[in-house]
């Protein structure tokens, strides 16, 4: 049995690290259509049981309900940051036969290959670190039951994640690929998230959403970062 979790930031503080280049609806909405991804990725793979949106985010329940997914909010866990809520949530589990997949939510290039490889891991050892493109961040975690290492997620958490790993006796695993590996964090990404989309490479719902008038967006800002410094704030006020 693997439950898993998707941790989703409140959406109206989602993605900061894009508020230079992209207005707060926009952060919102693609913070959002990656999240609806991510969760429809592992809603439909066959090896996961449950699926698990946690989040303090009021379009939350809504989000959950409709894909099918459970919703814990996570202001009732008495816990704050990342790390805090989901090593609240996975206590509250109860079971600890049950094996546990963490994906992010800014993982618009997620696929089913990508959870088949890291359930196909999982069978021989007790963790996967699903680092991000650079090998220096976790975009996905997922551990055998009763062997969870403690929780790292922030900077350098691929190396914190290996050595709490190591330092509890617990046998681990790197998994790296491009749909693990490519999450969006800062403007630098947008190339990136533009080209996947023109090779199709992306989610339903974030290839949407470029489809709908963010890639007319993403390759002004695009243009603009070749010419110029980044401002913060001038995505606010150029685009009202
Ligand atoms: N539930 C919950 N999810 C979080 C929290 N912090 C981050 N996340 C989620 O964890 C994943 C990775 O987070 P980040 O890459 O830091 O995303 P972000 O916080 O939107 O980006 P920045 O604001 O630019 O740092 C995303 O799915 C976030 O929504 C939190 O405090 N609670
Ligand atoms: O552990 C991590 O890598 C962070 O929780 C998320 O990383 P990011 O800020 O690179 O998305």
């Amino acid at each position: 049995m693997l439950h898993a979790l998707l941790p989703l930031k409140d959406l109206s503080n989602a993605k900061t690290r894009l508020s230079g280049v992209l207005s707060l609806s926009r952060r919102r909405a693609l913070a959002q259509a990656m999240a609806e991804d991510v969760l429809q990725c592992l809603l439909h793979h066959p090896k996961i049981t449950t699926v698990t949106l946690l989040s303090p985010d009021p379009a939350a329940p809504h989000l959950a309900a409709s894909s099918g997914a459970r919703y814990l909010d996570e202001r009732s866990l008495g816990s704050s940051g990342l790390n805090g809520v989901l090593t609240e949530a996975l206590s509250q589990q109860g079971d600890a036969a049950l094996h546990h997949l963490i994906a992010h939510g800014d993982l618009p290039a997620l696929s089913a290959g990508d959870i088949s490889l890291a359930v196909e891991a999982l069978q021989s050892t007790d963790v996967v670190i699903g680092s991000d493109l650079a090998g220096q961040g976790t975009n996905l975690l997922a551990f055998r039951g009763g062997r969870q290492p403690q929780l790292a997620f922030g900077t350098d958490s691929y190396t914190r994640h290996r050595a709490a790993a190591e330092q509890a006796g617990l046998i681990c695993k790197n998994l790296q690929t491009s749909g693990i590996g490519f999450d969006v964090d800062a403007p630098a990404d947008l190339a990136t998230l533009l080209a996947l989309y023109r090779k199709g490479a992306l989610g339903n719902h974030t290839s949407r959403l470029l489809q709908a008038g963010l890639a007319e967006r993403l390759s002004l800002v695009i243009d603009s970062l070749q010419t110029q410094p980044c401002d913060d704030g001038a995505a606010e006020r150029s685009e009202g």
